[in-house]
C-alpha cells in the first residue's frame, strides 16, 4: 500500500477515494481501522471516521490510531481529509489532528488545501469561495453543527493549531509545481508550520500534486489528492485497474439528515416524480415516530422513495433551542441508522444517504467495514458496492445536482459499466 489517508467523515472518505480510484489507484474505502483481512492489492487505503464534531482530544485519539495501522500496512505518503468548506468550529479538531499527525510522522511543513473546483470551492488569497460567494455567505454560515462564519482558512486554522500557519499564493500556484516547490522551501523556515495553498483550477491541484511528490503528510478536501497517484504512476508502482460496476437490481430508498441549501433543492426536485415523507425532530424525540413506522413507509411506496429530517436553518435553530444541539443530532442519527438496519432486514438492497453524519451514522448502524468504489454519480460521489447484497452512495451536503437521488438510484441499479 502507499498512500494511506484518513477521512473525517464519511461522505469526505467516499469523495477522496472517487478521486484516487478515477486518477488510477485501486482504492478501498474503510469503515475505521479494519478488524478482518484486507484487500492486500490496494494501493491506496482510506480509513473513514466520524470525527469532524467530536473533541479534538478524542479526534487526535482516533486519527492517530488510524496513522498506526496504515503505517503498518506500508503506506509511503499519508492524507488527511477535511471538508472542502474545511468544516469545523474555531476550537474544532483540524489543526489538532493535523499537528498530531506532524509530529508523529516529524515533517516540519504540511499542506493544507481545501479547494475542490469541480464542486465550485477554490481558494485566493488564503480565503475560501463556494462558486462566486466567500465561504461565510454560501449557507455555509447555517451549517447545524459547524457554521462557518470566517472564509480566511489562515485565521481559521490559526485557531486551531499551536504550529505556525503560512500562505502559498496564485502567484506561485499559478507557475506551475518547480515554484510551487520553491515557494515550499522558502516557507520551510518557518519553523513547523502549516501552509496554506491557494488553488483555483483543477490544474493547480494537478502542479500541488506534482509538489507534493515525496511530502510525507498532506491535507485538505479531495481536490489536492488529484495529482498524488501521478507521482506513484510515473516511477511504475500503479497498475492503473480499470473500474468496473455491476449494481443491484431493486428499488433504491433515500434516507436525507442534510440540512444543506443543495440538499434541499434535490429533496424539492425529488417530490415532482417520486413519495417522500418529513421526520419531524418533535416527533423523534418524544417517540411518537418510530424507524419502524419510516421503514415501513418506505418500504410500501412506489418509485425511488425518500425519507428525510432535513430542514430549513430557521427549523434546525428551533430544533437546536429546543431540544439542544447535540441532542437532535444524536436523535436524528439514531433515528436513520435503525431505520437502515430495517430496510436492510426488510430486502432493500439500494440506500442513498445526504448528508456527512447522517452517512456515517447508517454507515456504522450497518455494521458495514470496506466499501468498492463504482463509478462517480456526481462530482465527489461515487457509487460504493458494501458486500454481494448491498450498494449505496453517500452524498456529501452541497454535492449534486438537482436530480441526484434518481441519478443516484439509476447508477446504483446499473448492471454493467
Ligand atoms: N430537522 C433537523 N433539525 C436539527 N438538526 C437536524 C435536522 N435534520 C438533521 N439534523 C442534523 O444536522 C446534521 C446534518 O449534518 P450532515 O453532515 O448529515 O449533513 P450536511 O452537513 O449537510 O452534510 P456534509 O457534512 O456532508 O456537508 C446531522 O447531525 C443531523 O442529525
Ligand atoms: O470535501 C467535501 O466537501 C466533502 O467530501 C465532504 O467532506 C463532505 O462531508
Amino acid at each position: 500500500m502507499l498512500l494511506g489517508c484518513i477521512g473525517d467523515d464519511f461522505t469526505g472518505s467516499s469523495d477522496l477515494a472517487n478521486t484516487l480510484s478515477k486518477q488510477g489507484m485501486k482504492t478501498v474505502l474503510y469503515n475505521g481501522i479494519p478488524k478482518n483481512a484486507t484487500d492486500v492489492t490496494a494501493e491506496a487505503a482510506v480509513v473513514a471516521l466520524k470525527s469532524r464534531s467530536i473533541s479534538p482530544k478524542d479526534a487526535v485519539g482516533q486519527s492517530l490510531l488510524a496513522l498506526d495501522w496504515l503505517i503498518e500496512q506500508g503506506c509511503e505518503q499519508f492524507f488527511f481529509k477535511y471538508c472542502s468548506t474545511f468544516d469545523s468550529t474555531r476550537e474544532g479538531n483540524i489543526g489538532p489532528v493535523i499537528d498530531a499527525l506532524a509530529e508523529a510522522l516529524q515533517v516540519n511543513q504540511v499542506l493544507v488545501c481545501p479547494a475542490f473546483p469541480g464542486a465550485g470551492r477554490t481558494v485566493y488569497q488564503g480565503h475560501l469561495f463556494v462558486n462566486d460567494r466567500l465561504l461565510n455567505e454560501s449557507g455555509m454560515e447555517n451549517h447545524p453543527l459547524t457554521p462557518m462564519t470566517d472564509p480566511d482558512i489562515r485565521r481559521w486554522l490559526g485557531y486551531q493549531t499551536k504550529n505556525n500557519v503560512r500562505h502559498v499564493a496564485s502567484t506561485d500556484i499559478l507557475a506551475g509545481s518547480e515554484a510551487i516547490k520553491a515557494a515550499l522551501v522558502r516557507e520551510a523556515k518557518a519553523g513547523r508550520h502549516l501552509v496554506v495553498l491557494d488553488a483555483l483550477r483543477d490544474d493547480d491541484l494537478m502542479q500541488i500534486g506534482e509538489a507534493a511528490n515525496g511530502l510525507k503528510l498532506v491535507t485538505g478536501g479531495s481536490g489536492v489528492a488529484l495529482g498524488l497517484p501521478e507521482n506513484f504512476r510515473k516511477r511504475g508502482a500503479i497498475m492503473a485497474t480499470p473500474r468496473s460496476w455491476a449494481g443491484q437490481i431493486g428499488k433504491a430508498v433515500v434516507l436525507s439528515g442534510s440540512c444543506s441549501k443543495a440538499t434541499l433543492g434535490q429533496i424539492a426536485a425529488h417530490s415532482q416524480n417520486h413519495p417522500i415523507f418529513e421526520i419531524e425532530a418533535e416527533q423523534v424525540l418524544s417517540g411518537k415516530l418510530t424507524p419502524q413506522d419510516v421503514a415501513g413507509w418506505l418500504l410500501a411506496a412506489d418509485g425511488t422513495p425518500l425519507a428525510y429530517s432535513s430542514a430549513d436553518p430557521e427549523v434546525v435553530k428551533q430544533n437546536q433551542a429546543a431540544f439542544g444541539r447535540e441532542k437532535t443530532a444524536r436523535a436524528f442519527e439514531d433515528f436513520f441508522a435503525n431505520t437502515a438496519q430495517l430496510l436492510v432486514a426488510g430486502g432493500i438492497e439500494s440506500i442513498i444517504v445526504g448528508g456527512g453524519e447522517t452517512s456515517g451514522a447508517v454507515v456504522e448502524g450497518l455494521g458495514l467495514s470496506a466499501m468498492e468504489i463504482g463509478p462517480e454519480i456526481a462530482p465527489g460521489v461515487p457509487a460504493l458496492r458494501c458486500n454481494e447484497r448491498l450498494v449505496i452512495a453517500l452524498k456529501s451536503g452541497n454535492f449534486g445536482g438537482a436530480d441526484f437521488f434518481a441519478q443516484a438510484a439509476a447508477m446504483l441499479s446499473q448492471v454493467q459499466s
